[in-house]
C-alpha cells in the first residue's frame, strides 16, 4: 500500500515529537467517527516501521439505539487490519458529556494497566482544539482556561501511562479527505449533528460561518494560537510562583492571617500581579476566584492606610496595613 502524503506527515511529526517511541505498547481509543479511524489506519500502516504494539478500546455508552452496532463496526475494523479490540459498555447512566468523557478515561487507565500499554492513542485534532479554545473563550475563561489540549500528558496524576494525540497537526477537513482517498468505512453518530450541544454547534455553524467570512484556515490558525497560548500560560505560571515564594506569607499558624506584600508587587507587572492575588484567593475563598475578586486586591495595592474591601466568599476581607495587604475574618475588623 503507497503512503499518502499524511502517512509521510505524521511519520516525520513522530520522529521530531517522540510521541509514540518505537516499539511502543499503544491503546487506541476509537469511536468509529473519522478522525479515529484516520488515526487507526495510520498507525496500522506505519506500525512495520515503529514495531509497535496496538490494541484497540471502544467505550459504548449505551447512548444511541445503534450503539451497539457502533461498537461491533469498530470491533470489526480494527480486527480486519490485526488489532485487538475490547469493547466496554457502561454500567450505568452518564448524563453528561463531562460524566462520560470521566468514565472512558478511567476505562482507559484500567484497561492500559491490565495490557501493559505505554500509551493511550486518542484521535483529537487541531480543529478539536480551535472548537475548545473557542468554546472556552465564549464562556469567558481567562488565558489559563484557553490552554491546547496537549500532545501528550500523563493518564492520571501519578500514572506511567501517556495520553498522545498525534493527530493534533492535521484538520478535521484533513481526516476527512484521508478517510475518503482510502475508502474507509465511518460510523457516523447521529448526535454530533445535535445543535442543541454547543460544541456541536461551533463545529457546524460558528467555525464553517468564521471559515467563510473571515479566514479559511481558522482551524488551524486559532489551534496554533492555542498552542502558543500555552507556552505563555507556563513561563507566566513560572515567574508568577517566583513573586508568590517572595511576597505572600500564608498564615503561620491556626487563627493567623493571610499577608501579602504590597511593595513586592506593586513593582511587578501587572499579568503576574493579578496571577499572585489569584492564586491566594483560590487558598481562601471556597467559591470560583472571578476577575472582579482579584482586581479587588489589585485596587489596595496602592489604596491608603486603612482601606478595606467588601467580603470575598467565605467571610474574609482585606485590610490595608501599611505595607502589607492583610486577609482576614470579616467579623474581627
Ligand atoms: N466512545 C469512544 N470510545 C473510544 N474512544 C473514544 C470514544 N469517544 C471518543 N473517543 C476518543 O476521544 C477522541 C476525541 O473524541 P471526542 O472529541 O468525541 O471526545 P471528547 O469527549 O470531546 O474528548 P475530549 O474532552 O478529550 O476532547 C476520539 O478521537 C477518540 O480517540
Amino acid at each position: 500500500m503507497p503512503w499518502s502524503t499524511t502517512h509521510a506527515g505524521v511519520h516525520r511529526l513522530l520522529k521530531v515529537r517522540p510521541l509514540l517511541p518505537r516499539g511502543a505498547r499503544g491503546l487506541l481509543a476509537i469511536s468509529g467517527g473519522q478522525d479515529s479511524v484516520c488515526l487507526l489506519k495510520l498507525l496500522v500502516d506505519l506500525r512495520p516501521k515503529w514495531g509497535w504494539q496496538l490494541r484497540a478500546v471502544h467505550c459504548d455508552h449505551r447512548w444511541r439505539p445503534d450503539s451497539a452496532a457502533n461498537a461491533d463496526f469498530v470491533r470489526q475494523l480494527c480486527e480486519g487490519w490485526g488489532v485487538p479490540c475490547e469493547v466496554v459498555t457502561a454500567d450505568a447512566d452518564y448524563a453528561t458529556e463531562a460524566q462520560a468523557r470521566h468514565w472512558r478515561y478511567r476505562v482507559f487507565e484500567a484497561l492500559a494497566s491490565q495490557e501493559r500499554c505505554t500509551h493511550v492513542v486518542t484521535g483529537h485534532t487541531a480543529s478539536d482544539r480551535t472548537e475548545t479554545l473557542l468554546y472556552n473563550l465564549l464562556r469567558g475563561s481567562g488565558t489559563d482556561g484557553l490552554q491546547a489540549l496537549a500532545w501528550q500528558r500523563p493518564l492520571s496524576k501519578a500514572s506511567p501511562i501517556t495520553v498522545v494525540r498525534p493527530l493534533l497537526g492535521l484538520t478535521r477537513q484533513q481526516t476527512g479527505e484521508f478517510c475518503r482517498q482510502f475508502d474507509l468505512p465511518i460510523w457516523s453518530d447521529a448526535t454530533n449533528q445535535d445543535t442543541g450541544y454547543a460544541r456541536n454547534r461551533i463545529r457546524l455553524e460558528l467555525l464553517p460561518y468564521l471559515q467563510q467570512h473571515f479566514n479559511p484556515g481558522v482551524d488551524m490558525t486559532l489551534a496554533n494560537t492555542a498552542e502558543l497560548l500555552t507556552a505563555e500560560v507556563e513561563l507566566l505560571e513560572a515567574m508568577a510562583g517566583e513573586l508568590y515564594e517572595t511576597s505572600v506569607l500564608p498564615p503561620a499558624g491556626e487563627g493567623e492571617a493571610w499577608k501579602i506584600q504590597r511593595s513586592r508587587l506593586r513593582t511587578a507587572p501587572l499579568a503576574l500581579q493579578r496571577r499572585v492575588l489569584r492564586r491566594v484567593l483560590q487558598q481562601v475563598t471556597p467559591a470560583q476566584v472571578s476577575f472582579e475578586h482579584v482586581e479587588k486586591l489589585i485596587a489596595l495595592l496602592v489604596a491608603p492606610q486603612g482601606s478595606q474591601s467588601d467580603p470575598f466568599p467565605g467571610g474574609l476581607v482585606a485590610v490595608v496595613d501599611g505595607d502589607w495587604l492583610v486577609l482576614k475574618p470579616s467579623m474581627t475588623t
